[in-house]
């Protein structure tokens, strides 16, 4: 058996009932065969896999907060800090009910190789709760965003800890928590990324994750000398990350006919009024399907099934494992060319595979989506600096990293004789330079 195939099968043993984080090494571990085989003696030495995939520490801790009846009530927290050989661990805070411990061990270990690719000195990790903001007034939100903090200031500062935001967690919550943290600490530091303006936030870090993906996408297409000029897109959700990625899709001159929540999706031929979304999302914390009932001529379709929608793009931005196998399938069979990866890990492993063998060019999250956490490397260098840079400053430089990105990736495949696999390519890269790290650092 490989070393890599040992090191997986350890993982599934030790790591019981969490199918998304033996998902995530399998990805990584299958891509990194080819270099690991290469040096297989120097690795297995200091058990460098071993150490790859073990979080350095997860901290889990209760949430005790007071409901608008009175109620008390009690929330799981968590924070996974991966790695840090390439500096503080970095990545959101995810509010969801499906969070547990293995969901937040799948995203910090992509973190660890997404931070690694932007070319900044970050870790990878990752937090959250089983806390459902949806439907909950501002008072509960602020109660339990100032009960989590209480607990996870202890572990997190501005050099050793800097969570952001993710699923559930906005501008709103970010607000909440960074207040809570400089009330119990009594540093005003730039701890969060995802900050309000007004509070040492960044000019576009609403927008970098979206528009990240679609430089991404951008990137891809010039490198197959084609455009994005009057494509057909899908995005899926309708959160932060899918409305700047339809932003800038838009802007590039391409036509968005779909999105979707986890109620159902909305198709507007005509093209998706993106104002009416912000509109229904951002400011009335709505359902999709209002869409429907203010624009004449989109239908709404309650449940799974966007994918059958014709496009030449598809841009999963909501979840992990969102498109499986029949949605690849439907896509390849409309003639879809592009699918890039604004969720993390959105698509299963076997739909995956059956895109890039049937000629879809499929870029995966670690590396499509990186603008985001990129960027919040930016707020934190502004933060430091004590300056704050204009808004055509920051995305000049999120711009350029996402090209770096794709050329890091596109090398690294190019180098292992896998043209266009950019699924190897990312992992590959990403990889060298943590690995780099952490054999100068000896075994810690
Ligand atoms: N925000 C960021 O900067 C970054 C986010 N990401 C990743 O991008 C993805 C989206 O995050 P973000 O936009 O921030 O989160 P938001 O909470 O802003 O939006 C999530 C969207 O996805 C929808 N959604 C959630 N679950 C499902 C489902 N099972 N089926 C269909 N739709 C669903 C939500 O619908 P509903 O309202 O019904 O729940 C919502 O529209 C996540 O995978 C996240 O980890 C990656 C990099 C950075
Ligand atoms: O901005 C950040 O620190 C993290 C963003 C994030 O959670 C992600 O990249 O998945």
């Amino acid at each position: 058996m490989s070393y890599t195939e040992e090191v997986y099968e350890r993982v599934v043993a030790q790591n019981p009932g969490e199918p998304e984080f033996h998902q995530a090494v399998k990805e990584v571990l299958d891509s990194l065969k080819v270099v690991i085989d290469k040096n297989e003696e120097k690795y297995r030495s200091v058990s460098l896999l071993e150490r790859l995939v073990e979080p350095e520490r997860i901290i889990s801790f209760r949430v005790p907060w007071v409901d608008d009846n009175g109620v008390v009530q009690v929330n799981k927290g968590y924070r996974v800090q991966f790695n840090s050989a390439i500096g503080p661990y970095k990545g959101g805070l995810r509010f969801h009910p499906s969070v547990n411990q293995g969901i937040l061990k799948f995203l910090g270990f992509e973190q660890t190789f997404k931070n690694s690719l932007t070319g900044l000195p970050i870790g990878g990790g990752k937090g959250g709760s089983n806390f459902d903001p949806k439907g909950k007034s501002d008072r509960e939100v602020m109660a339990f965003c100032q009960s989590f903090m209480t607990e996870l200031s202890k572990y997190i500062g501005a050099d050793t800890d800097v969570p952001a935001g993710d699923i559930g967690v906005g501008g709103r919550e970010i607000g909440y928590l960074f207040g809570q943290y400089k009330r119990i600490r009594g540093l005003y530091e730039g701890v969060l990324t995802g900050k309000g303006l007004t509070y040492g936030g960044s000019l576009i870090r609403t927008q970098a994750t979206g528009y990240g993906v679609v430089y991404m996408l951008d990137e891809i297409m010039k490198a197959h000398k084609d455009s994005i000029a009057g494509k057909t897109f899908v995005v899926t959700g309708s959160g932060n990350v899918a409305i700047y990625a339809v932003e800038k899709a838009q802007q590039l001159g391409g036509k968005v006919v779909a999105m979707c929540d986890s109620n159902g999706f909305i198709h507007d031929p005509e093209g998706i009024k993106l104002d009416i979304v912000k509109d229904i999302k951002e400011v009335k914390r709505g359902r999709i399907k209002e869409y429907a009932d203010r624009v004449e001529g989109a239908t709404y379709t309650e449940g799974l099934g966007i994918w059958n929608i014709k496009c030449d793009v598809y841009l999963p931005c909501a979840t992990q494992n969102e498109l499986s196998l029949d949605g690849a399938k439907a896509l390849v069979a409309n003639g879809c060319k592009y699918v890039v990866e604004g969720a993390n890990m959105p698509t299963t492993l076997d739909a995956t595979s059956y895109l890039m063998e049937n000629g879809v060019l499929f870029m995966p999250g670690k590396a499509a989506n990186a603008g985001g956490v990129a960027t919040s490397a930016l707020e934190m260098s502004q933060n430091s600096m004590r300056l704050s840079w204009t808004a055509e400053e920051v995305d000049e430089k999120l711009h350029n990293i996402m090209i770096d990105i794709f050329h890091k990736a596109d090398d690294a495949a190019k180098r292992y004789d896998m043209e266009d696999n950019y699924v190897a390519g990312a992992n590959i890269a990403g990889f060298e330079k943590v690995v780099d790290a952490m054999m100068a650092q000896g075994i810690c």
